[in-house]
């Protein structure tokens, strides 16, 4: 029944992201140099009034009597209103004009800055329950005109005296908009904290909403989204730059935050009613921890690494995986250059000995990079620029990789990791972190190495057996080690870190910062939160790791469907047999399938009963079904 109702929305706050009193204060007192103290007066009694710690009438006249207010200065702000709609108001306008007759504005606000916002909604100008200001002859404000408003409890006598039929939803961010409810003069009362939120007034609602799109969505009202995203959960943990906090949010998006990892328990305890999380290196999102997530629809790394997400539980549930594939690989290449010559120089042994007071000026050990040979193993996007940068500097590269990869300039493939360890001067780890490569360097391998060559990991600790490392570098058969990643890596900066790596001579211990520059980090926070958007609120997949990748345009016009589905003969004749049978007329179709997964999309004509969607989820082999608009 919810299109009978009759929806009541307060002004300040809600219809507009200003408090009219102080927006008015503002321009009044533009230049002034009272206007900081009597800006704070007038905020403070705002909201002793908005919490219901003053009648409502009195903090108003206490507030005008504080302004030089005329004319001019009303029909300036009266102009500014329409453009400061909610953000949330505006996406829904048609919910507005559609309803018109069927909403009204109550504010202890005034009529003249309203009624703008109102034409703006298609609201009726009767429909505007507000105060009117009285002037003198010259412009300037004198007060306000005697009304109901003004007295305990005026908003909801005002709307009694209106009789409106059908249910009556009260909207607002304010202690007088839940007294309307209170005073039975609203059958329903929502807190409307888009702008604002009060911790008293969202206790005495129904309901918080956070967005008009969250109201429609809890009256059963189509809004501009088909879920409202200010009730989409985002969870990113690991100190997630905060650029990627910033344009999630302002994209309408729930998110929350956490410094460091959480624990399998621990994740899978808060994964519970999120829908996308983000993490970095180490977060385990194991099966179980996808399996506790009932609403979970992406993840993001906030990283390059996705070894600590289980990829195929993840498709098979229907998640959607992304990374930053590239943006810190410059950073982890020049951090592997600098350690080179570090540990070619003895650098970090030298360094701390100056610090304990000792001075030892010595050639002894200390080797140039020039001329010397680079074994890169693994040369994906991080080993091949390493290639690039360490040829510029003049070393010769050679390097290793399961699969063909094109050589840059002037280096060389080897047939074998056993033959590259045999011909470098110094070896840089890159591979992924895929569990085949769990001491892919152990005792063997560090036996096959020149007598002194120098070892680097900077891609994944379970890489090398660090046990074998510590006892090659003891011997003195390895030269020295650069390590920036461990098989226990502490949670968290507070917790401590061991290894037996740690008390060796030209060993350089760095804590997981091959990615962390701030150029990377915010880097990575802009493209991972792009692509989780292009997915939440268009579906597409480019740079999935383990869905197909399918680039989509914004929908227009048009409801989309998106459709994840297990890669098994037939899916696509049942649902586009189903969407016919629901009379659903499609516009356009797209279908991409991996090894294991299919994943279409179909953009339909808007006119349809959306109850016939739900033929869709009963197709053999659903894993996701969503749609958009
Ligand atoms: N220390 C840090 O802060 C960072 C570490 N990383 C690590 O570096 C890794 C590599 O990154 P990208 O180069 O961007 O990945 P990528 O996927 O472009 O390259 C990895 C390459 O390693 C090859 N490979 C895998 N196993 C191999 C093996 N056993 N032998 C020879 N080649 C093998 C692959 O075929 C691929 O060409 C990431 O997966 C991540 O684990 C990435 C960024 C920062
Ligand atoms: O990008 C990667 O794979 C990294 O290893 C960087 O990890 P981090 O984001 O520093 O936890």
């Amino acid at each position: 029944m919810a299109d009978a109702a009759t929806y009541v929305f307060d002004f300040d706050s809600t219809l507009v992201d200003f408090e009219t009193l102080e927006a008015l204060a503002d321009i009044a007192l533009e230049g002034s140099s009272e206007a900081e103290a009597v800006r704070a007066r007038i905020a403070r009694l705002t909201d002793r009034a908005m919490t219901g710690d003053i009648p409502f009438g009195e903090a108003l006249t206490r507030r005008l009597a504080l302004l030089p207010l005329t004319h001019a200065h009303l029909e300036r702000l009266a102009a500014e209103a329409e453009p400061r709609l909610t953000a949330s108001v505006r996406r829904n306008l048609p919910f507005f004009r559609e309803r018109a007759g069927r909403v009204v504005i109550v504010s202890g606000g005034f009529r003249e800055i309203i009624a703008p916002v109102a034409q703006a909604l298609g609201v009726p100008a009767d429909r505007i329950i507000a105060n009117d200001l009285t002037l003198d002859a010259d412009g300037h404000v004198t007060g306000v005109a005697d009304s109901p408003l003004l007295e305990p409890l005026g908003k909801a006598a005002a709307l009694k005296a209106l009789n409106l039929p059908g249910p009556v939803v009260m909207v607002g961010d304010g202690w007088t908009d839940a007294e309307v409810k209170a005073e039975g003069a609203a059958d329903r009362f929502y807190a409307f904290t888009e702008v604002v939120r009060r911790e008293r007034v969202v206790a005495a609602a129904d309901a918080e909403v956070r967005s008009v799109d969250e109201l429609l969505h809890l009256e059963g009202l189509a809004g501009r989204w088909s879920y409202p995203r200010s009730r989409m959960r985002m969870l990113l943990l690991e100190n997630v730059h905060p650029a990627a906090v910033e344009r999630l949010q302002a994209a309408g998006y729930r998110v929350e935050t956490a410094k460091g990892a959480l624990s399998e328990d621990a994740l899978v305890e808060r994964i519970k009613g999120v829908h996308v999380l983000g993490v970095r290196s180490k977060s385990q999102v194991s099966a179980r921890v996808l399996d506790a997530a009932d609403k979970l629809m992406a993840v993001a790394a906030f990283c390059i690494g996705t070894n600590q997400i289980d990829l195929d539980a993840a498709a098979e549930r229907g998640v959607a995986v992304f990374n930053a594939p590239y943006s810190n690989t410059r950073s982890v290449v020049e951090l592997a250059v600098g350690l080179t010559i570090a540990l070619l120089r003895d650098v970090a042994d030298k360094s701390a000995a100056m610090h304990r007071g000792e001075w030892n000026k010595s050639a002894a050990g200390a080797r140039e990079l020039r001329g010397k040979t680079l074994g890169i193993v693994g040369y994906g996007a991080i080993g091949s620029q390493l290639s690039v940068l360490a040829e510029a500097l003049g070393m010769r590269v050679i390097f290793h990789d399961l699969t063909e990869r094109l050589a840059l300039g002037n280096a060389r493939p080897m047939p074998s990791l056993e033959a590259l360890l045999a011909e470098s001067d110094v070896v840089s780890l890159h591979v992924d972190g895929r569990t085949a490569n769990t001491a892919l360097i152990g005792a063997s391998e560090l036996s096959r190495m020149k007598p002194g060559a120098l070892l680097l990991n900077l891609s994944r600790g379970h890489v090398v057996d660090v046990g074998a490392l510590a006892q090659a570098l003891g011997s003195g058969r390895i030269g020295g080690a650069a390590i920036d990643v461990f098989p226990d890596e502490p949670a968290t900066n507070a917790d401590p870190f061991d290894s037996p790596l740690r008390g060796l001579p030209n060993v350089i211990l760095t804590p997981h910062i091959g990615g962390s520059t701030e150029e990377a980090q915010e880097a990575i926070a802009e493209f991972a939160a792009e692509r989780l958007l292009a997915y939440l609120n268009r579906g597409d997949t480019t740079f999935c790791v383990n869905l197909p990748n399918v680039q989509l345009a914004e929908v227009s016009g048009a409801h989309r469907i998106l459709h994840i589905h297990r890669n098994q003969p037939g899916v696509l004749a049942e649902l586009n047999r189903a969407l016919a049978a629901a009379g659903l007329n499609i516009l356009g179709q797209h279908l991409k399938t991996d090894e294991r997964t299919g994943y279409v999309i179909t953009d339909v004509d808007r006119d349809y009963d959306p109850a016939a969607l739900k033929a869709l989820r009963s197709v053999a082999g659903t894993l996701r079904f969503r749609t958009l608009h």
